[in-house]
């Protein structure tokens, strides 16, 4: 495939000007956006750095506006392009971060389990969802720290529970321990691959009208077995 050359403008943590990066686009069988959401403090931007640059920042800054990264993954041969956006938990930065929900492929919604207010904001962050995400969105509920045992607040089970509810997958860990990131990253691709592939099955013989269909991308069409 050929390469190209895209440039696109950034909000970057605590820059109010952003900057401008050059980005190479390589071969990739699938390109997913993933959109990380949740109250302020609950360890999105950890949990995004931890997968991505296999590090815990230590003194972690809140995010301001949105931060953007990019991690390619091979999943059963097939190259996953995944753009990962983290987006500031505070609410004055709301108006921002719901423009970047419609294009989402999947949202991981994150609480903290040892703060009991995160997981009550949870029915508040899916009418967000409801309103501004497309309707075929992949939804996961991640409960982070869960190093921090002592200080629980969430039980697991009320957690599943509320998951189940509300059709998430559910999925709980600890950016500081690295315990489940790369399996919550690696699990969401591997669903967004069987669902682009079920699409891509259910669409084959109808072509798509034009503004119909799903938001996932395709650049060298896979092979549906
Ligand atoms: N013990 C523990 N602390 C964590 C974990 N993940 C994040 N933290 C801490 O929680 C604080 C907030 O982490 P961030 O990743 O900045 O949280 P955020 O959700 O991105 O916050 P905003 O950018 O304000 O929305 C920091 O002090 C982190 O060090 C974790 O898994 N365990």
């Amino acid at each position: 495939m050929e390469h190209a050359t895209c440039m696109i403008g950034l909000h970057v943590r605590g820059s109010p000007r952003g900057f401008l990066v050059i980005m190479s686009m390589e071969d990739y069988d699938y390109l997913f956006k993933i959109v990380l959401i949740g109250n302020a403090g609950v360890g999105k931007t950890c949990l995004v750095r931890r997968f991505t640059q296999g590090l815990f920042p230590p003194g972690q800054g809140a995010t301001i506006g949105v931060d953007f990264m990019i991690k390619t993954v091979e999943i059963k041969g097939e190259k996953v392009k995944l753009q990962i956006w983290d987006t500031a938990g505070q609410e004055r930065f709301r108006s921002i971060t719901q423009s970047y929900y419609r294009s989402a492929n999947a949202l991981i919604l994150t609480y903290d389990i040892t703060c009991e207010d995160s997981f009550r904001c949870l029915p508040e962050w899916l009418r967000e969802i409801e309103q501004y995400a497309n309707s075929q969105v992949v939804t996961i509920l991640v409960g982070n720290k869960i190093d921090l045992v002592e200080k629980r607040e969430v039980l697991r089970q009320r957690a599943e529970d509320f998951a189940e509810a509300q059709s998430m997958l559910y999925l709980e860990t600890s950016a500081k321990e690295s315990d489940n990131v790369e399996k919550l990253f690696l699990d969401l691709a591997c669903e967004l691959i069987r669902e682009a592939k079920q699409n891509k099955l259910d669409n084959s013989d109808t072509a798509p009208m034009p503004g119909e269909g799903k938001t996932i991308s395709y650049l060298n069409c896979c092979n549906v077995n």
